[in-house]
């Protein structure tokens, strides 16, 4: 045993060292037992089988191999840097331009896709991060993103193709681990989906990741004053399934959005703005408002509450609507009030600049931008201006915007409003019928049954009643049994009140 380190041998004096040198010498003499079969096996196949036989068996191990084993795919990856215009500077810190890095949109994209194809029990090691993020108004929110460790990779399948996202460690040549700028991601495929993953994959990712940005955001209202808009926070409670209205409608109106949404392509494909327009009407107190906020909660879309008694003049009205972002809703409530006085009855005195005839402004003209060819004329906003923006400039700069006028009284309404094709759906909100009423029931006071449903059904057949009514006696107790008797009674003076009144003009009931 002389070839042994003299490290080795001194350890054989202990016995530890005996040990070891034991073990190491059944290693050998095993491996050398393996060696010398494999020699006597190779050794007797060459003796044993003539040279064609075993050119034939070699020729067959290689057919069977190349037909039934998959043969390695080739795989393409794309680099995701979290910074653009590194590889110039040390670290990244400038770009071929020389003005430092920019953030990569599609970086972020992916994460914040990824983090919800993490599964948290399959994957050994995560990030977990929480950042504040400020709005442009001032506001902030916190957000929490669940990412793959550095090196952490994950599998995510995409139109039956499965792509490989990998994170890699940041520091660079540099070796300066802490430098975020360097981080990537890595997405790889085999080869032959190359274009899936750059025309389909990556857009996917993209506009997943908008919308749960999207969903993720706070809410705005932007109300106008003056000539530009002014944001607060919008935490309206309203939604579809606290909404008490027909369930038909509701329905109808639910899959409308949904329909809305899911037609970009189909807008783009006949010509047409991608926008919808809404006309809610019903009496006071029937729920428009809180239909808007609940649309607004539902697609997650900022609401944009044009007040037109602020609205300088049609110039002033173009710019505002102008300065409005996609994926919003504009809504005008009201609307009947707004251009009945400034358009008809109080309508301000004229003054021309130019050599307009004297057509009036009521004669709306849809196709031209009669709203605008009148500059000059002092505080008017008219019916026309406003219908000229929303179809025109508005619309086409624009997509994904919802409008929504609200009126009291539909027959109020120009005819230029309620034209085909202008408001794409008219929903009436109505009084409190009992569908509505149970949703308030379980909105108020968690409640499916009571022994006095059936006579407040009856009496809800038999009166008018607004679901704002209807909350406020809910409301007045926090004991149900309180709170139904309240309403019932309320319901029996109104029929009283009903029945007086039809007595005296003849005997007319609801
Ligand atoms: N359909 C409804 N579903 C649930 N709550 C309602 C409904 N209608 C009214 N309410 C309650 O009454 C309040 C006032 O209703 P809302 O302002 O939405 O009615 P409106 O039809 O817009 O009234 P107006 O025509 O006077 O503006 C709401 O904040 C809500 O609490």
């Amino acid at each position: 045993m002389d070839f042994l380190p003299n490290k080795t041998i001194s350890m054989a004096s202990s016995p530890e060292g005996a040990a070891v040198m034991d073990a190491y010498k059944k290693a050998l003499a095993t491996a050398a037992t393996v060696s010398a079969y494999a020699m006597l096996a190779r050794g007797m196949a060459r003796e044993l089988l003539p040279d064609e036989l075993r050119a034939a068996v070699r020729w067959g191990a290689a057919f069977v191999r190349s037909r039934y084993s998959a043969p390695d795919k080739e795989r393409h990856t794309i680099v995701i840097r979290r910074m653009l215009g590194l590889g110039l500077g040390v670290g990244g810190v400038y770009n071929s331009l020389g003005g430092g890095y920019s953030e990569n949109d599609l970086f972020d994209a992916a994460l914040t896709y990824l983090a919800t194809k993490i599964d948290p029990q399959s994957m050994r090691r995560l990030c977990l991060s929480r950042t504040r993020k400020t709005e442009p108004g001032g506001s902030s929110s916190w957000s929490t993103l669940l990412t793959m460790e550095n090196g952490g990779s994950t599998t995510d399948t995409f139109q039956g193709v499965e792509f490989q996202w990998t994170s890699i460690e940041s520091g660079g040549n540099d070796g300066n681990k802490n430098n975020k700028a360097q981080e990537s991601l890595e997405l790889t495929f085999d080869a032959e989906h190359a274009q899936t993953a750059l025309d389909e994959y990556v857009p996917f990712i993209m506009s997943t990741a908008e919308e749960l940005r999207l969903r993720d955001r706070a809410l705005k209202i932007f109300l106008n004053e003056s000539s530009s808009w002014r944001g607060i926070n919008h935490h309206h409670p309203a939604t579809f399934d606290t909404l008490a209205m027909d369930p038909s409608i509701k329905q109808a109106v639910i899959a409308d959005l949904d329909r809305f949404l899911k037609r970009k392509e189909y807008y783009r494909r006949i010509g047409k703005a991608w926008k919808r327009g809404y006309l809610l009407y019903g009496p006071p107190g029937t729920g428009k408002s809180s239909l808007v906020a609940a649309m607004a909660n539902y697609l997650r879309f900022n609401l944009y509450d044009l007040d037109l008694s602020g609205v300088h003049d049609n110039s002033c009205l173009q710019r505002l609507l102008m300065e409005m972002a996609n994926k919003s809703i504009l809504v005008i409530e009201d609307i009947d009030c707004s251009f009945d006085t400034m358009t008809r009855e109080d309508k301000p005195p004229k003054v021309y600049t130019d050599t307009d005839s004297d057509e009036d402004d009521d004669e709306y003209d849809d196709a031209g931008a009669g709203g605008y060819r009148r500059q000059g004329r002092e505080r008017t906003v008219t019916m026309s201006g406003l219908l000229n923006v929303i179809d025109g400039l508005w619309s086409t700069t624009g997509e994904e915007r919802v409008i929504v006028f609200t009126t009291n009284y539909k027959d109020r309404l120009d005819r230029a409003l309620l034209r085909p094709g202008r408001m794409d759906m008219h929903v009436y909100m109505g009084h409190c019928g009992w569908d509505a009423f149970k949703t308030l029931a379980r909105n108020y006071h968690l409640l499916d049954d009571h022994a006095l449903f059936p006579e407040i059904q009856e009496l809800l057949a038999a009166v008018e009643v607004t679901p704002a009514e209807v909350s406020e006696m809910l409301l007045r107790s926090e004991d149900v049994n309180v709170a139904l008797q309240v309403l019932m009674e309320f319901l029996q003076a109104r029929r009283s009140k009903t029945n007086n009144v039809n007595d005296k003009n003849g005997g007319m009931t609801k």
